[in-house]
């Protein structure tokens, strides 16, 4: 067996019942072959993939609070601390009812590479707690986060670990984390990103995730000689990610038609009100409300129940919900429908069969490491403002953003056609994310 091989097989049996780890491992190890096999003897010599796929440090903690009711609610808080070799460890915090330790694995292996790809100084690190936001009093979402906050405080800090927003965080949720360090340490730094204006954020770090996957997209396309105008979007999602590349698709001429949630879906062959979008969004964070108030406000939109965003016509598609959402019987309906590219906004919104048979039949195809980067990037700007004591203006945050992506999507097609890999461009992101890891690794040490 080969040395790729052999980690992923150690990686599935040290980790057992995690099958997203597994997933994220497999997809990079096996796109990195060329790469590992060409350097296999030092590699192996210096163990430098189980350190890989080992976190540096991993943690788990409880989480107790006290509900509206007087009755103490216990949950289980993560932070997993993947890779530190780049800079600080840097990635979001996901509360929802489906987190586990594989998940925040996945999700911090995916970061290592991610943030290398940004070409600013942070690791890798994803945090969260299995805590369901919706529907939950202000009050009890302080008393989480503040809870949270106790525990997490030991191991973070603006020059260690900066955590920030992912699914179910948001700028409330921040706030109160934010408040309750600075209780604890007695410290304004920028120990999390995502804050908001008054207290040290980064003006368009709220849109940067969406704005940026657009920004990838549209170089993407361009570099294949396609227009974005005129182009019917599906995407999938109706959270901050889905919002801002729905507004950015729109400002670049294209058509987004679909949004989605848990439940079920929109279609709104007239294009996405965006406006709408963002009001149903608050209501439904306080009130557990769904996508259906926004298909009652809007004549021309039609309301699904469950999955099915992918079986609408479009020339291109932007999963922006969550992992595995686009699986192989939806690439093929993509395909049947048309569609000349995918770029995930999500992490890891699309399987690992999925993928190759959207690759297999010419589809462009931009991983969510490279493509929905926007997001991490910018809250290194705002890490930047926040050391500057200082903050600067949208446009100057926005131009960055733009610049930083389509520098990514540059430095992923030019790995992709340095291997050998012409227009693969999961093949490129990862060969172009690990080579940094590694140089900054091995200057390092073994540690
Ligand atoms: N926020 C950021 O800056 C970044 C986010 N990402 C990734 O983008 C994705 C979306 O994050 P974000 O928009 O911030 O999160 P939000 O919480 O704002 O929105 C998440 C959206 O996805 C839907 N969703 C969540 N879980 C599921 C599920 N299991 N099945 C179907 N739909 C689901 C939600 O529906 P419902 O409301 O019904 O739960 C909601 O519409 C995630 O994969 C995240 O990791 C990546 C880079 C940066
Ligand atoms: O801005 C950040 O640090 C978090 C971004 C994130 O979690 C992601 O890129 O998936």
């Amino acid at each position: 067996m080969s040395y790729v091989d052999d980690v992923i097989e150690l990686t599935v049996k040290q980790n057992p019942s995690e099958p997203e780890f597994h997933q994220a491992v497999k997809e990079v190890l096996e796109s990195l072959r060329v790469v590992i096999e060409a350097n296999e003897e030092e590699y192996k010599k210096n163990a430098l993939l189980e350190r890989l796929v080992n976190p540096e440090r991993q943690l788990k903690f409880r989480v107790p609070w006290v509900d509206d009711n007087g009755q103490v609610q216990v949950n289980t808080g993560y932070r997993v601390q993947f890779n530190s070799a780049i800079g600080p460890y840097k990635g979001g915090l996901r509360f929802h009812p489906s987190v586990n330790v594989g998940i925040i694995k996945f999700l911090g292996f995916e970061q290592i590479f991610k943030n290398s790809l940004t070409g600013l100084a942070i690791g890798g690190g994803k945090g969260g707690s299995d805590f369901d936001p919706k529907g939950k009093s202000d009050r009890e979402i302080m008393a989480f986060c503040q809870s949270f906050m106790t525990e997490l405080f030991k191991y973070i800090g603006a020059d260690t670990d900066v955590p920030a927003g992912d699914i179910g965080v948001g700028g409330r949720e921040i706030g109160f984390l934010y408040g309750q360090y600075k209780r604890i340490r007695g410290l304004s730094e920028g120990v999390l990103t995502g804050k908001a204006l008054s207290y040290g954020g980064s003006l368009a770090r709220t849109e940067a995730t969406g704005y940026g996957l657009l920004y990838f997209t549209d170089a993407m396309l361009k570099a294949n000689d396609i227009d974005i105008k005129g182009k019917t979007i599906a995407v999938s999602g109706a959270g901050n990610v889905a919002i801002y590349a729905i507004e950015k698709a729109q400002q670049l001429g294209g058509n987004p038609v679909t949004c989605s949630d848990s439940t079920g879906w929109i279609y709104d062959p007239e294009g996405i009100d965006v406006e709408l979008l963002k009001e149903v969004k608050e209501v439904k964070e306080v009130k557990r409300a769904r996508l259906t108030e926004y298909a009652e406000a809007r004549p021309s939109a039609e309301y699904h129940e469950g999955k099915g965003v992918w079986s609408v016509k479009c020339d291109i598609a932007l999963p922006c919900a969550t992992q595995n959402e686009l699986l192989l019987d939806d690439a093929k309906q993509l395909v049947a429908n048309g569609v000349v590219a995918v770029a995930e906004g999500a992490n890891m919104p699309t399987s690992i069969e999925a993928t190759e048979y959207l690759q297999d039949n010419d589809v462009l195809f931009g991983p969510g490491k490279a493509s929905n980067a926007g997001g991490v990037a910018t809250s290194a700007l705002e890490m930047a403002q926040n050391s500057q004591r200082f903050s600067w203006d949208f446009d100057k945050v926005d131009k960055r953003l733009k610049v930083i992506m389509e520098n990514i999507f540059a430095n992923v097609d030019e790995a992709a056609k340095t291997y050998g890999f012409e227009k693969n461009y999961v093949v490129g992101a990862n060969i172009a994310g690990f080579e940094k890891v590694v140089d900054a690794m091995n200057a390092q040490g073994i540690v």
